[in-house]
């Protein structure tokens, strides 16, 4: 029976309609319906809190419980004085753990946050979980895509700063699943940044750009004032996406930003769709590698850099970052927006960099050279990172030779010599 909302118009009505109402009440088989009717409401109420509790299983990931928000709280505690609080996206990722790890280290409080997808080998994404739990890093397993997972964590723990880390990455892959960057790199980041914006306190953020922005860019070095409208892969627009949308969230409610172009970054724990990575795994194996060339016989470089260097030039730049201005999603100020290059300022061949791989394992590549496809590459990259010096004083310091020399003891140590025969 609907009962109109307005009491005037209720009791507008004859005094017939009150005695319909009472012999309506007053038999037992209607009760009998009335108590069916209210038992179906209270089952399909119950039904639809669990469907949206279970929200996060859309992402296939598991998150909630008393447990689950214990583990995050121990997580984000910080142990120095002044430390900060900082929720690190794509921890299980390459740069992602080495960055936690050296948070954590320092007496920072550290929340991980990782898909776990299958783009690469995710036992090595499980592997470096463990490393992080092992360190009593809590990593939570969901997608960035997940705006109640995020806003429950943000509740959870009232973290300073994100470290954005979680991507699609890998240049030549965008060719063949071009809706998974978008959906990382684009939905995933706003994601990131609605959450961010309407926390309270706001965190500062720093996050990945890429190397790759630059293009077509023929001025070397590159400088964070050169061209980047001239991306050669969807994975470079998607970046370079980022930078104008950070840019948009920076102005609009004050969120403190700093977008961070790595540069061809590598060492132990890497990633195996990386070509130094693979070049090891298939030398080992005996198997040939593909070594692209440029035009006119011209050989591809890259400003390689190590990651122990790339993660003080992240470090460097969570300290230096400046407070957001914006609370609850309002902006009370202008707030601070940075881009750094963060490479190594001494770009390597690809052929020279198979060459110290050669002799690390001591066994000749067999190479197969070819004309470098037409799938986004870029002939050359080579950073200029005077803006990351000033600001805090980021200066590299290993060379290719000694960081593949740690890489391929680790890659040893790892999979073994023959171990590598088992890997995707
Ligand atoms: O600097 C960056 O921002 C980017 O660095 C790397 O991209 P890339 O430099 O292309 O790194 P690799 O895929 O390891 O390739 C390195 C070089 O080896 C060459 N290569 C790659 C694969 C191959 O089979 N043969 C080959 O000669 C490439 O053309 C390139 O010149 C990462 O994969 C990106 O995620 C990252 O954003």
């Amino acid at each position: 029976m609907f009962l109109p909302s307005t009491p005037g118009k209720f009791k507008d009505k004859s005094n017939g309609m009150h005695r319909q109402f009472y012999r309506c009440f007053a038999s037992t088989s209607t009760m009998f319906l009335w108590a069916l009717f209210l038992v179906a409401l209270t089952a399909a109420y119950l039904s639809f809190q669990s469907f949206v509790d279970s929200g996060s299983r859309y992402f296939s990931t598991a998150w909630g419980g008393i447990q689950w928000e214990k583990q995050v709280r121990a997580s984000a505690q910080i142990h120095r004085h002044n430390g900060f609080s900082v929720l690190v996206t794509g921890a299980a990722g390459f740069v992602g753990s080495h960055v936690s790890l050296a948070l954590k280290k320092r007496g920072d409080g550290v929340v991980g946050l990782d898909n776990f997808n299958n783009y690469y080998d995710p036992s090595l994404k499980r592997d470096r979980k463990k490393l992080l739990n092992s360190q009593n890093i809590f990593v939570v397993e969901g997608d960035i895509n997940d705006a109640r997972m995020l806003a429950k964590l943000f509740e959870i723990a009232p973290f300073t700063h994100v470290m954005h880390l979680a991507a699609q990455a890998g240049v030549r892959y965008a060719m063949e699943n071009p809706q998974s960057y978008v959906h990382s790199n684009i939905a995933g980041l706003v994601n990131v940044l609605e959450t961010c914006k309407n926390a309270n306190p706001q965190p500062a953020i720093v996050w990945a750009s890429s190397s790759s922005v630059y293009g077509l860019n023929e001025k070397a070095p590159f400088s964070e004032s050169d061209r980047t409208d001239r991306p050669a892969s969807l994975y470079a627009a998607t970046k370079k996406a980022g930078e104008e949308i950070t840019h948009t969230y920076n102005h609009i409610y004050g969120l403190s930003i700093t977008g961070l172009r790595f540069f061809t970054v590598y060492g132990p724990w890497g990633r195996p769709d990386m070509a130094y990575f693979s070049f090891t795994r298939n030398i080992l194996q005996g198997k040939p590698i593909t070594i692209y060339r440029g035009k006119n016989h011209v050989e591809l470089a890259r400003d390689f850099t190590y990651i122990d260097d790339i993660v003080k030039g992240c470090l460097g730049s969570l300290d230096s970052a400046k407070k957001s201005t914006g609370s609850g999603g309002k902006k009370r100020g202008p707030a601070q927006y940075r881009i750094f290059n963060l490479g190594n300022t001494s770009p390597v061949t690809v052929p020279m960099m198979v060459g110290i791989l050669e002799k690390q394992l001591k066994v000749k590549a067999k190479k197969h050279v070819i004309e470098m496809p037409g799938n986004g590459d870029v002939p050359f990259t080579h950073a200029n990172i005077s803006s990351a010096r000033r600001e805090f004083g980021y200066r590299p310091t290993t060379d290719l030779q000694s960081g593949l020399r740690k890489f391929v003891k680790w890659y040893l140590s790892y999979y073994g010599y023959d171990h590598g025969k088992s890997v995707k």
